[in-house]
C-alpha cells in the first residue's frame, strides 16, 4: 500500500483521500484553509456527501488518514495528489493560477523517484507544463481524472466506471493505477493529453446532452409532444442511453459550466470550430430565460405581464438534488433574473441550512413558509421529497395555486386532490398535471 499526500480537502480532495484511505494507504491531506483542516481533524466534514463523514472518522481512528495545513510533512513522500480548484478564469479559460503555484513548491519536496498525480480537470498540457515547474528530472506527473459527481462522491469513488491513467512513463502509471486495483474498475492507459481531453470531452458531451433535451422540451411544447415520451423512447435505444435526458432549468454546478467554457477556449486556440458545443452552451444560457417567460406566463396570464411585488416560493435552490452546492446554481440565475423583474422570493431547501439569505432569496426552513401566501410555487431542483410533500397544505396557506415544476418532478397523483394548476416543462400541455 502506498503512502501518498492529497493537496486540497474540497469535494474531490477529501473524498479521494478518505476513500484512498479506505482502501489501505496512508494518507495525509493538506489544504490551505485551517478552520476546515481543524474541523476535518475534529471528524466534522462541512459537505453532505453520503458515507463520506463515516469514512473520515474511520481513517482518522485507523491512523491511515491525517490533516495538515503544511507542506512541510510532505518532505521525500513518494506520490502527491493534486486536487485543487481549477475555475473559470475570465477568458473562460481553466485558472492554473493555484495549481501551478502548489507545483513550484513540490519539487523541493517529493522524494527521489516521485510521482505527481493530476487529479484536478485540467487543460491538455498541463502535465507537460508540470514537468516544468517541477523542474526534477526524476519526477514523473500521470494524469488521473476524476469523474465523481456531486451527491454520490464516495460511491463513484470507490466504484467508478473506469479509472483514466495517462503517463508518459509506464513504471509511474503502474505506480498509480494499483491506487485503484482493488475497485476492479477497468483501467484506461492513455497519453497524458489523451486522459486530459477525455475528462474535458465527457463533461461537455454531458452538457451536450442536456441542453439537447431542453431544446427538445421546447420544440414539444410548440408541437404538442410531451418530451417526456419522447425522452422515454431514445433512451430506451442502448447508443443513446436515459441518463441526462431529464430537461429543467439548465445545466449548472460547478463543474458543467468551467468546463465547456475552457473546452471552447481549447479549440479556438487549437484553430477548430466547435459550434455544436458552442450552441449547447449558448442554448443553457437562454435555458433560464425560457423558464422565466414561462413563470411570467404562469402568475400574470402574459409573456409581459409585470412580476413587480409578485411573491414567489421557490423549492430547490442547489443546482441539482443530493447536494448543498450552489455554485452556478441555475436556481439561483432563476432568481436572480425574477428578482430583477421585481418578484419578492422566498425559497426552501433541503440541502440549505443555517442561511437566512441566497441572493434574493429569504430561506425558509420549511416549505410551508415558502408556500405562505405566494402568487406562485415554483420547483428548481428535483429533491424526490418533494413529492411527499402535503400540496393540499401547501395549497391552502398559497394565495393563489400556480404552479411552475421546472424539473417535471410532480405528476398527476402528488397533486391529486388539490387546486393546483401546474406548468410543466416540455409537456404540451401547459396548465395540466401529466403523468411522469
Ligand atoms: N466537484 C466535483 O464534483 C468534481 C468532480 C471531478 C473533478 N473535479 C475537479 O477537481 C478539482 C477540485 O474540485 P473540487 O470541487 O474538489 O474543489 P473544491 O473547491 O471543493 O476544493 C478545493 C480545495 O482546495 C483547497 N485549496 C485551495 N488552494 C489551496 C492551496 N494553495 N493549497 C492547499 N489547498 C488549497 C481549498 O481550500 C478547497 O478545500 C477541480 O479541477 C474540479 O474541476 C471536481
Ligand atoms: O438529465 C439531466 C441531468 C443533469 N441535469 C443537470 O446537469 C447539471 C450537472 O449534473 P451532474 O453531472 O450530475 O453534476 P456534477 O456533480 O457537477 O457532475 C458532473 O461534473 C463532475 C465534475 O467534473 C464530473 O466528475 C461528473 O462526472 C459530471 O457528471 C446539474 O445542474 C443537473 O441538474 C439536467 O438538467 N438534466
Amino acid at each position: 500500500m502506498a503512502e501518498l499526500a492529497v493537496i486540497g480537502a474540497g469535494y474531490v480532495g477529501l473524498t479521494s483521500a478518505a476513500c484512498l484511505a479506505r482502501l489501505g494507504n496512508s494518507v495525509v491531506c493538506v489544504d490551505n484553509d485551517p478552520s476546515k483542516v481543524d474541523y476535518l481533524l475534529a471528524g466534522e466534514v462541512g459537505i453532505a456527501e453520503p458515507g463520506l463523514p463515516e469514512l473520515v472518522r474511520e481513517g482518522l481512528s485507523s491512523g491511515k488518514l491525517t490533516f495538515t495545513t503544511s507542506l512541510d510533512p510532505l518532505r521525500g513522500i513518494g506520490m502527491v495528489m493534486l486536487c485543487l480548484p481549477t475555475p473559470m478564469a475570465a477568458d473562460g479559460h481553466a485558472d492554473l493560477s493555484v495549481l501551478e503555484s502548489v507545483l513550484g513548491s513540490l519539487g523541493d519536496l517529493l522524494g527521489r523517484d516521485g510521482v505527481v498525480v493530476l487529479k484536478s480537470t485540467v487543460p491538455v498540457g498541463t502535465a507537460e507544463r508540470a514537468a516544468e515547474l517541477l523542474c526534477r528530472a526524476d519526477v514523473q506527473v500521470v494524469g488521473n481524472p476524476e469523474f465523481l459527481r456531486e451527491g454520490f462522491a464516495v460511491e463513484d469513488f470507490l466504484h467508478p466506471d473506469r479509472i483514466v491513467v495517462g503517463a508518459a512513463d509506464q513504471e509511474a502509471g503502474d505506480r498509480v493505477a494499483a491506487l485503484y486495483a482493488s475497485t476492479g474498475a477497468p483501467v484506461l492507459r492513455t497519453d497524458p493529453a489523451s486522459a486530459e481531453l477525455a475528462k474535458y470531452a465527457s463533461n461537455a458531451f454531458l452538457a451536450m446532452k442536456v441542453s439537447y433535451v431542453n431544446v427538445l422540451a421546447e420544440l414539444c411544447e410548440r408541437l404538442g409532444a410531451e418530451v417526456a415520451e419522447v425522452a422515454a423512447v431514445m433512451g430506451l435505444d442502448d447508443r443513446i442511453g436515459p441518463a441526462f435526458l431529464s430537461p429543467g432549468p439548465g445545466w449548472g454546478g460547478s463543474c458543467l459550466p468551467k468546463d465547456t467554457s475552457a473546452l471552447l477556449r481549447t479549440a479556438e486556440h487549437a484553430g477548430i470550430d466547435f459550434a455544436m458545443l458552442r450552441d449547447a452552451v449558448r442554448a443553457n444560457a437562454r435555458q433560464q430565460a425560457v423558464i422565466v417567460r414561462k413563470i411570467r406566463c404562469a402568475v400574470t396570464g402574459s409573456a409581459s405581464g409585470s412580476l413587480a411585488g409578485a411573491r414567489i416560493g421557490l423549492l430547490g435552490l442547489t443546482f441539482k438534488a443530493g447536494t448543498g452546492d450552489l455554485r452556478h446554481s441555475p436556481a439561483l440565475a432563476i432568481a436572480d433574473e425574477l428578482a430583477r423583474a421585481g418578484a419578492v422570493l422566498t425559497g426552501y431547501d433541503p440541502g440549505v441550512t443555517g442561511r437566512d439569505k441566497v441572493g434574493p432569496v429569504t430561506v425558509a426552513g420549511d416549505p410551508t413558509l415558502v408556500a405562505k401566501e405566494a402568487d406562485a410555487i415554483v420547483v428548481l431542483t428535483e429533491w424526490p421529497e418533494f413529492r411527499d410533500l402535503d400540496w393540499a397544505q401547501l395549497a391552502a396557506v398559497a394565495a393563489r395555486p400556480v404552479l411552475v415544476d421546472t424539473r417535471n418532478l410532480l405528476d398527476a397523483r402528488a397533486l391529486a386532490g388539490t387546486p393546483f394548476l401546474r406548468t410543466g416543462v416540455g409537456t404540451g400541455k401547459p396548465g395540466e398535471p401529466h403523468p411522469r
